[in-house]
């Protein structure tokens, strides 16, 4: 699927004017997309500072030759103009799972101050139903057992810690990632509104409401998909 990716996140270099204030997503997809907007910046495409959704983002960013904003002082922005990520999830609303690479928290605080979001994504994303991927939820560490066991009795589901390199994962907020095998989750809302009022939860992957449109691949043609 590494053509589809190349393909959609091209394709989505090609939505960014000069002058437009861009959040920069995160994973293997937002990568492929950092690296064609710097080809554009390297031609003379003009862009003020970008916001990027995680460490590695931001690194790929000044690699790329993208200026990134400091997220963590006064001069975060209120608005973006325009946000292009990955997925793990698409489904017909385009409601999302996302959150696969652990970059959920900061992925949902700069799309929600995009004007416009576009989700790039391969085939392989698209579902009808959400959950056969685990749902990430990124929890702080105190007490991460006792938030996975209320988790487990209000939703009847069984988290999982992610551990990488045999260790517990730390997010780049210090956290750490429940990961919720659903199998289906029949009512989104209704299973954000319940992790969302859960003591210990930081958020979860679940992004309801927030995309405009996906740029989807095959790996020969891109089409885009608007929320149903
Ligand atoms: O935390 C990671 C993000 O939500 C990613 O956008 C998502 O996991 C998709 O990543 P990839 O493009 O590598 O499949």
């Amino acid at each position: 699927m590494s053509d589809a990716k190349r393909r959609v996140a091209e394709a989505a270099a090609e939505l960014v004017e000069p002058g437009m204030r861009l959040g920069l997503g995160t994973g293997s997809t937002a990568a492929l997309f950092i690296e064609a907007l710097g080809r554009r910046v390297a031609d003379g495409l003009d862009l003020p500072p970008a916001a990027a959704t995680s460490r590695a983002s931001e690194d790929a960013a000044r690699r790329a030759g993208i200026a990134i904003i400091d997220m963590m002082g006064p001069d975060a922005p209120a608005e973006l103009d325009l946000a292009i990520d990955g997925a793990d999830e698409a489904d017909p609303r385009l409601s999302l799972i996302k959150g696969g690479g652990a970059s959920l928290l900061r992925e949902k605080i700069v799309e929600a101050l995009a004007r416009r979001f576009v989700v790039i994504i391969d085939e392989s994303k698209v579902v009808e139903q959400l959950g056969a991927f685990p749902l990430p939820v990124e929890i702080v560490p105190f007490g991460w057992a006792s938030t996975a066991h209320l988790i487990r009795s209000r939703l009847g589901v069984e988290p999982q810690l992610r551990e990488a390199r045999g260790e517990v994962l730390k997010t780049d907020n210090g956290n750490f990632i429940l990961d919720l095998p659903f199998g289906t989750i029949a009512d989104p809302e209704a299973t954000a509104r319940t992790l969302a009022g859960i003591p210990g939860v930081v958020e979860h992957g679940l992004f309801i409401g927030m995309a405009s449109e996906a740029l989807v691949s095959d790996g020969q043609n891109v089409r885009r998909l608007t929320p149903a």
